[in-house]
C-alpha cells in the first residue's frame, strides 16, 4: 500500500478495534543479567488510546518501550503489537510503529527535511511517496518554519517536535514516546500535550512519565510500573484521584 492509499484508508488501528489490542503483553519479563527490569507483565493497549505508563526511574518504562520497537528482546514472555509477535515478526511490527526514545537522535548536520525524508526512506516509505510524506508531516506538526534549518539549531521544542515528526512519517499506527515532556519549557509542555491529544483515534499512543499530572492531563488509561512490576491499571476517567491511587499502591 502507498503512504497517500495509508492515508486515504481507515487506519489499522481503528479497524484493530473490533479485533485485537494495539499492544498485548502476556508475561513478559527482561534481565539484563542479573537485574530483572520487568517481571511477569501483562497488559493491554486498546487501538486508538493514549496510555500513560506511570513509575518512577528505574521501573521498567523504557525496557517495555525497547522491547516494543524491537531494540532489544524479551527474556520470557509474548508481547504482540498490531497483531504481530515482536520476536517472529519483528519487520511488520517495525511498520506498525513510531518510536521516539527519550534523546532521540537527529543527525545535527541534516536539515530538518532532509532528516524526515532520509527516515521515510529507512522506514521502506517508496520514493515517489517520500515528498509527500514529508509535506504532510512538517504541515501537521507545524515545521514549516523550521523544515530547511539544521537540526543542530533548533529550539528544545522544535526539536521534541521533530523527533516526533520521524517518528510519524511513515503513518504508523502506534507511537511510542519516551518521556515526551522531558526538558521542555511550561509553554513546550502544553503544545506536546495537545499535539499527543490530537494524535488520539487515528493513533494508537504509548507514552512513559514519572510525573502523574501530566499522565492525568494526557492520558485515557494509565497503568503504574514499580521495580519492574505492574502494580494497577486504571481509565482516568474512573480516577478522580490520581495522586490517592498512586499512593495507595507505591
Ligand atoms: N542496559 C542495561 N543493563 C543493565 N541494567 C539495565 C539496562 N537498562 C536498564 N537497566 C536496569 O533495568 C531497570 C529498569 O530500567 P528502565 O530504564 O527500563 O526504567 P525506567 O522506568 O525507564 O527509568 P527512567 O525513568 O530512569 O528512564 C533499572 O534497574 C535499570 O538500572
Amino acid at each position: 500500500m502507498t503512504i497517500s492509499a495509508m492515508y486515504a484508508a481507515p487506519s489499522d488501528a481503528l479497524i484493530q478495534r473490533d479485533h485485537a489490542p494495539a499492544i498485548s503483553a502476556s508475561n513478559v519479563s527482561k534481565r539484563y543479567g542479573p537485574v530483572s527490569a520487568l517481571e511477569g507483565l501483562t497488559l493491554d493497549v486498546h487501538a486508538g488510546e493514549v496510555f500513560g505508563l506511570l513509575g518512577p526511574n528505574g521501573s521498567g518504562k523504557t525496557t517495555f518501550m525497547r522491547l516494543l520497537a524491537g531494540y532489544l528482546l524479551p527474556s520470557a514472555g509474548r508481547l504482540m503489537v498490531a497483531g504481530h509477535d515482536v520476536v517472529g515478526d519483528s519487520i511488520a511490527v517495525r511498520r506498525h510503529i513510531g518510536y521516539v526514545p527519550e534523546a532521540a537522535p537527529l543527525y545535527r548536520q541534516m536539515r530538518v527535511g532532509e532528516f524526515l525524508a532520509f527516515m521515510a526512506r529507512l522506514r521502506g516509505v517508496p520514493e515517489r511517496d517520500v515528498k509527500g510524506a514529508v509535506e504532510r508531516i512538517v504541515d501537521r506538526l507545524a515545521l514549516s518554519a523550521v523544515a530547511d534549518k539544521p537540526t543542530r539549531a533548533l529550539s528544545k521544542g522544535y526539536r521534541q517536535r521533530t523527533a516526533l515528526a520521524q517518528a510519524l512519517v511513515h503513518d504508523p499506527d502506534i507511537l511510542i514516546l519516551d518521556e515526551p515532556t522531558n526538558g521542555l519549557d511550561p509553554r513546550q509542555i502544553i503544545e506536546m500535550r495537545q499535539l499527543i491529544r490530537s494524535l488520539a483515534g487515528r493513533h494508537t499512543v504509548l507514552i512513559s512519565s514519572h510525573i502523574l499530572s501530566e499522565v492525568e492531563k494526557t492520558c485515557d488509561r494509565v497503568a503504574v510500573l514499580l521495580n519492574g512490576r505492574l502494580l494497577g491499571v486504571r481509565a482516568m476517567a474512573d480516577t478522580p484521584d490520581l495522586e490517592a491511587w498512586f499512593l495507595s499502591l507505591t
